[in-house]
């Protein structure tokens, strides 16, 4: 049967060795393949996607800037310029591999603006890793020179962390809406989606977790499924453990207690967590799934996948 899926895609959905233009389209080409796969069994897709690694790196480019001629952007045009540039490769790849599987669908980026709280409690607490890992060393030298907070990320290394408010409302989801009614494949909520506050939707310094506001589009739009693709195939309890769980079918009830145990690293699994148990108690009809990319094309057969339902 054919389903309004939000599918939300992970760091190693769009990097894989290196950070290069090329490395990163040739990445999203392979996405685009697993995505076609979905739109081949009828499903109408609304794509978004992660911008950490390519937001922090950004960033650091800023510091060539000078401060008149060349100046320094702040970091919400950052995000907007992740969203304009992996939606670029996106798109392009989508066309293609749409073509190679004869499928006549038009795919487009929008431009997301995500209404966030200026009070959120989190602009006073850094939490959201964002570019490159460094080592404990690096990490604790670039603090000294620059100010900025880095901290470890789930045993991976150090990263700079930002400002993350959680998303509230999506300004553009009905101009969503009635793309996917015409059939148009989106690409939006890019990086989180561009944080903005107020009436005049002032654009503030953070970067939106894509797994909320990826959940909170899934929400706006009436999704049927809410699809978070990462880099294992399934969720696990006692993660990285020797009695190491994969769930497979599980409800938000038990999800709630493993997260009240403190299986989820924050910063990593635990947003996807959240995200899907927000989108599941909005919409109790709908499921959530978190899985690999590599899994996409075999959802819905027994055991493929953690699928969390009402
Ligand atoms: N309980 C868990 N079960 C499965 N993976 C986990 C768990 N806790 C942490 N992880 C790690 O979190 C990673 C997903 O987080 P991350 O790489 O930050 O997300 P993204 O794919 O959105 O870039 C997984 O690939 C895995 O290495
Ligand atoms: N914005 C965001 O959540 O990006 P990542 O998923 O790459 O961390």
């Amino acid at each position: 049967m054919s389903k309004k899926i939000v599918v939300a895609l992970g760091g190693n959905a769009i990097l894989s060795d290196n950070a290069s233009a090329k490395s990163q389209q040739d990445a999203l080409v392979k996405t685009a393949k697993q995505l076609v796969e979905l739109v081949k069994k009828g499903n109408q897709l609304i794509i978004s996607h992660g911008n950490g690694p390519q937001v922090g790196n950004l960033l650091l480019q800023q510091q060539a800037a000078d401060s008149e001629k060349n100046p320094a952007m702040p970091l919400d045009t950052c995000v907007a310029m992740t969203q304009g540039s992996i939606g670029y490769w996106l798109t392009n790849a989508m066309i293609q591999e749409l073509k190679v599987a004869g499928i006549d669908k038009e795919v487009v980026t929008v431009v997301t603006q995500v209404v966030v709280d200026e009070n959120d409690p989190a602009f006073a607490n850094p939490t959201k890793p964002i570019g490159p890992f460094l080592s404990e060393e690096e990490a604790k030298a670039q603090m000294n020179a620059t100010g900025a907070t880095f901290k470890e990320d789930a045993g991976r290394g150090w990263r700079k962390v930002v400002a993350s408010p959680k998303p509230e409302s999506i300004v553009e989801y009905k101009v969503i809406n009635r793309l996917v009614e015409e059939d148009v494949i989106t690409i939006s909520a890019g990086g989180g989606g561009i944080p903005v506050v107020g009436e005049e939707l002032r654009g503030v310094e953070a970067v939106i977790d894509k797994d909320y506001a990826s959940a909170k589009l899934a929400e706006l739009v009436h999704a049927d499924q809410l699809i978070i693709l990462t880099g294992v195939d399934n969720v696990a309890i006692n993660f990285g453990k020797e009695n190491q769980e994969s769930l497979t079918n599980v409800s938000v009830s038990q999800l709630e207690k493993y997260k009240a145990e403190g299986h989820f690293a924050p910063g990593s699994m635990l947003p996807k967590i959240e995200a899907a148990i927000d989108y599941v108690n909005n919409n109790p009809s709908s499921q959530a799934v978190i899985t690999s990319l590599e899994n996409l094309e075999f959802l819905g057969n027994e055991g493929v996948g953690t699928i969390i339902s009402k």
